[in-house]
């Protein structure tokens, strides 16, 4: 499968380029909520628009012909910066930092106006984002990654927009198929449930080990 890459970046100049990605990434998240909840003016909302548009003609100058991609590092750090989810430089994704423990992968984050479904309330489909992404991160984390074959979610009770966490431990595995679990929660409590089948697929199986545990990576 293409779309997984090795690099060789130096330890200090990666730093450096994930703090500019970041600090990118970051003011066009701020964009991206201002838009959403801005009061201001017609006049000023076109004026912003054409700052906007400025800012895209000076990114576009000159682009990478295919998505992100994932990008492993000569020194063990893994770029996936147009993850829906994690991508630092990507402005759809909160972006979402996740931590490991012994059995068990977690994160607490928060998200703003531009993931409302219902009013205050995060939408059902960014939940199961979120969601399948831990529980693919906590398939990764035991060492038996796979793609997500099936994610099964209860919506328990609306999930208020601000900070929450979401947390994900795995199961079982059978063969090539990992079953894992996970949940999302505010001050409310657990507001919704996710079961999913990660599933090693069947053109990874033959794979070295080293190649094999990157097939989860997203
Ligand atoms: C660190 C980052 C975490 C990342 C988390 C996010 C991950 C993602 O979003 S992945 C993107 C979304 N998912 C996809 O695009 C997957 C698309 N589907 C596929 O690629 C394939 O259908 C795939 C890999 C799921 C299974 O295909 P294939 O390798 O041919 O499986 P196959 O050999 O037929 O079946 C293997 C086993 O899995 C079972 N199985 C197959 N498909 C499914 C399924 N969708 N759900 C449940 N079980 C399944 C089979 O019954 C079989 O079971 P058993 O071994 O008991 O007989």
């Amino acid at each position: 499968m293409s779309g997984y890459f090795t690099e060789e970046i130096p330890a200090e100049e990666l730093t450096r380029q994930m703090e500019v990605a970041r600090g990118v990434g970051d003011s066009v998240r701020a964009l991206v909520a201002a838009t959403v909840v801005t009061d201001v003016d017609e006049d000023d909302v076109i004026e912003a628009q054409r700052l906007i548009d400025a800012a895209t003609a000076i990114l576009e100058r000159r682009r990478i012909d295919s998505s992100f991609g994932i990008r492993f590092n000569s020194d063990g750090r893994q770029r996936n910066w147009g993850n829906a989810v994690e991508g630092i430089r990507n402005p759809v994704a909160p972006p979402v930092e996740f931590e490991a423990g012994d059995d068990r992968v977690w994160a607490e984050f928060s998200l703003g106006p531009q993931y409302e479904g219902p009013p205050g309330l995060v939408h059902g489909g960014v939940i199961a984002l979120i969601l399948d992404q831990v529980l693919g991160h906590a398939a990764v984390h035991a060492g038996a990654p796979g793609m997500t074959g099936t994610l099964s979610i209860r919506y328990r009770q609306g999930t208020k927009l601000g900070s929450m966490r979401t947390e994900a431990w795995i199961d079982r595995t059978e063969g090539v198929k990992t079953f894992a679990k996970g949940q999302i929660s505010t001050a409310d409590g657990i507001c919704a449930e996710a079961e999913g089948i990660f599933i090693m697929p069947r053109w990874a199986r033959e794979l070295d080990i080293d190649r094999r545990s990157r097939i989860g990576d997203a």
